[in-house]
């Protein structure tokens, strides 16, 4: 198929992200402290700051029963569903349709007191990878999204201050197979989910408001987006 200009970079960076986020905590050297836990659901951060400015690298790890990797990231990476999960949007727009598996998104966030608005503008691809470790295991779904330039929307002209972030969502779908060999139904099936952010929330937020807006709001998000899930897809048949 047709290469589109930002494919070099979205290759690179999804096998980069892949890569990072299919290493456990344990081998991604120490500095990785929990700071949240839910259930199965588990949020390390590590402290990192550039030129004074909070920019802890997070990552989620998260089992969820009854849904798989590719239900998960369908309902992450297609904009129709967002406002339903993403508790913190105020305003999202597709600005490019690279292809169906790639799309360009201007979204602003709300205001949260006392830092100024934030905006963002990032590409967000999906992809199905190859189980390399299980052959014939389920395969891995990803969605990557990156910041990237709109030249239509200069960073911070308006109101907003423009943040820059790297996501990665990873999902490894696990099958237990009913003894019986009856047909596998969603009580069969569970998702081990990895969400890695890094966010340079682009002007100057005073440490402790990054660190409690962080804090309070990504476990908020994982747990809604995943029960979110849950509820969009308990009667439909299961998406592989
Ligand atoms: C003073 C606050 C400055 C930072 C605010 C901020 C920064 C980044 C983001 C954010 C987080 C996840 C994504 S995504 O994973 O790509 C999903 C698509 O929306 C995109 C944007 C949001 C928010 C606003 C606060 C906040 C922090 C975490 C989680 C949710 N909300």
């Amino acid at each position: 198929a047709l290469q589109h200009r930002l494919w070099p970079d979205i290759d690179r960076l999804v096998k980069q992200q892949v890569a990072m986020s299919r290493m456990g905590i344990g081998d991604c050297g120490t500095g990785w402290q929990l700071f949240a836990e839910d259930g199965e659901m588990k949020m390390y951060r590590r402290e990192e700051e550039i030129d004074g400015m909070v920019v802890d690298p997070l990552k989620a790890v998260h089992i969820v029963k009854g849904i798989t990797g590719h239900e998960v990231c369908h309902y992450f990476f297609n904009p129709k569903y967002r406002y339903d999960w993403e508790t913190t949007l105020e305003h999202m727009t597709v600005l490019e349709n690279i292809s169906d598996d790639t799309l360009v998104f201007l979204q602003t966030h709300k205001r949260i007191w006392p830092a100024s608005q934030r905006d963002v503008v990032f590409w967000s691809h999906i992809r199905k990878l190859p189980n390399d470790q299980d052959r014939d295991g389920p395969d891995i779904w990803t969605v990557v999204n990156n910041s990237t330039e709109s030249p239509e929307h200069p960073a911070n002209v308006g109101k907003c201050v423009r943040i820059y972030l790297t996501v990665c969502l990873l999902c490894q779908t696990r099958v237990h197979p009913p003894k019986d060999g009856a047909p596998i139904t969603r009580d069969d099936v569970s998702c081990k989910i990895t969400y890695c952010s890094v966010v340079n929330p682009g002007g100057w937020a005073p440490a402790s408001v990054l660190r409690a807006v962080y804090k309070r709001e990504y476990p908020k998000f994982l747990k809604r987006f995943t029960a979110y899930v849950i509820n969009q897809t308990k009667n439909k048949p299961l998406m592989f």
